[in-house]
């Protein structure tokens, strides 16, 4: 080829470069000012720094891009670097204009104002948690019926009443993975023990066949959380519905039984599980919850009472694991707790778990650090100014628990984890968001942590883990895990406890 013909190449190439180059911008212009025109010059000019991107897709490329590439935090930064600190963005996610929210200040705002936001969950979360749970209740509603189930898991004088359970269960589940040499999926089994947990609170325990169901449908219907909601057959999101649907058949099934047994005068259990709170509670006007709603709510908390645990405590079993200088001096903390309790004592009390000031903070590292529920939704129901910039009425926002968590601005080194930074901090109000902040604070905040300590102790005491690939690819959807479920052998090490 002549060198006028690579010339006429060259010149080819940059034609269609340049005419991509331009479409691009034009269809992103022109998406921008679909999305944006309504609000007039002026609310316009007040929107925080960002772009509407693409139609369909806006920022869901990018954002699942980050998250399946490994590197979740790239996807806020990446608008940190395009954009400025401001905090504060807006993008199109989920089929709505977004506002994109990562530091503190912002985060405790929007957090703490019920009357300018309610919750924004995208509609295919809804579909799946369930449209009468609190994700998309009314708020009348939503503040009688938290209060109800809120109240026997909150507070640890409450939860008292379950430590004698949790600490059966966590002592049983690690004799039993460390009586064989076999390799277990300890992320696996430590969801199954949670869930058993939480199956005792809410339910006041299950049948095997049952509770074999409902972990099944569960691990469906997680996948699919932060899928692409598309309902064909193959796509997790499709699996995620069909699991609902077992949910709700095995949940309902739990429920006629229960209305039966009530009726005939038989009841199941001596102490008052959720399903009977659920089902005898009455509004001002003295109705009682349908089917459908008792349901929605089992299921939500059902799933949120064992997912974020679970993965918890895989981590921070892990990370004491993989840290010998943190385990031996959280080793040298459960020894002193042990060291005076008297001999007479059965199990763990609740003043032992007070005592645990060390892992305490291991485990809100490992809050911090692995970022479970790393995002929240809302949704404006007025204009309101954020960090001095607009969030429009009717826009969504996302609350970016886990870039407040990962700034260095926040904590030093943040990718460092490191217990001790705890030590005599008390964290200034929207720096530490694992359990979010307000009104929809994780009501299983506390139960949350008992379980994590609890089971830690034992290990600590007596056991060791050994991964089968400590090196394992990590996922971050929906939540972080080792793509191997953290294939391990648990090895009882001392007998002396
Ligand atoms: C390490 C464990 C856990 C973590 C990290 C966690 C995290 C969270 C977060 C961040 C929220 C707030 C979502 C928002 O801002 O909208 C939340 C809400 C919630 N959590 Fe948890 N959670 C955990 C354990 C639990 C447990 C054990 C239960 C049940 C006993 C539970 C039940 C709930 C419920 C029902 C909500 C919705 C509250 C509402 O909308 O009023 N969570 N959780």
């Amino acid at each position: 080829m002549g060198g006028g013909g690579v010339m006429g190449l060259w010149t080819a190439v940059a034609v269609v470069i340049g005419a991509v180059v331009v479409v691009d911008g034009l269809v992103r212009w022109v998406h921008g000012w679909y999305r944006e025109a309504a609000l007039g010059g002026e609310r316009r000019s007040q929107l925080p720094p960002g772009e509407m991107g693409w139609p369909v897709v806006g920022a869901m490329w990018s954002f699942l891009r980050a998250f399946k590439s490994g590197k979740p935090d790239s996807f806020i930064g990446s608008y940190i670097r395009r954009f400025g600190r401001s905090g504060v963005y807006r993008a199109f996610m989920f089929s709505s204009p977004t506002i994109l929210v990562s530091i503190p200040e912002a985060c405790k705002q929007v957090l703490m104002d019920d009357e300018n936001f309610v919750t924004g969950w995208p509609k295919a979360t809804v579909a799946l948690i369930g449209p009468k749970s609190f994700v998309a209740m009314p708020y009348e509603d939503h503040r009688r019926l938290r209060k109800l189930t809120a109240a026997p898991i909150n507070g640890f004088d409450a939860l008292t009443t379950y430590l004698g359970f949790i600490d059966r269960t966590v002592t049983a589940s690690l004799r039993s993975w460390s009586s064989h040499s076999n390799k277990i999926e300890f992320l696996t089994e430590l969801r199954r023990m949670t869930f058993k947990i939480i199956v005792q609170i809410f339910l006041g325990g299950a049948s095997d066949d049952t509770m074999r169901a409902l972990e099944r449908s569960y691990t469906d219907l997680n996948y699919g959380m932060r899928a692409m909601a598309i309902n064909l057959p193959g796509f997790a999101y499709h699996r995620a519905i069909r699991a609902r649907k077992k949910l709700v058949a095995v949940l309902q099934g739990v429920l006629d039984d229960r209305r039966a047994a009530t009726t005939k005068g038989f009841t199941r259990s001596s102490t008052v599980d959720m399903m009977a709170r659920l089902i005898e509670v009455e509004d001002e006007n003295g109705r009682r919850l349908q089917d459908d709603e008792i349901i929605d709510i089992l299921i939500m908390y059902l799933n949120a009472g064992h997912e974020s645990s679970g993965h918890i405590t895989m981590w921070a079993t892990v990370f004491l694991q993989e840290n010998p200088e943190i385990f031996a001096k959280a080793k040298a903390e459960q020894e002193a707790i042990m060291r005076s309790i008297q001999p007479t004592q059965q199990g763990l009390k609740l003043r032992d778990f007070r005592k645990m000031e060390y892992l305490s903070q291991v485990v809100d590292e490992t809050l911090r650090f692995v970022n479970i529920s790393f995002v929240s939704f809302r949704e404006a129901t007025k204009d309101v100014f954020v960090n001095g910039y607009l969030i429009p009425k009717g826009w969504k926002v996302q609350l970016w628990y886990r870039s407040v968590h990962m700034d260095p601005e926040v904590y030093s080194e943040p990718k460092k984890f490191n217990p001790s930074r705890w030590e005599g901090l008390t964290p200034r109000a929207g720096t530490f968001l694992p359990f979010g902040l307000g009104a929809r604070l994780c009501p299983g905040n506390d139960l949350a942590k008992l379980e994590i300590s609890v089971f830690l102790h034992h290990f600590l005491l007596g056991y060791k883990l050994t991964r089968a690939n400590p090196n394992c690819r990590i996922r971050y959807l929906p939540h972080p895990r080792p793509v191997d479920n953290c294939l391990a052998t648990i090895t009882k090490v001392s007998d002396n406890y």
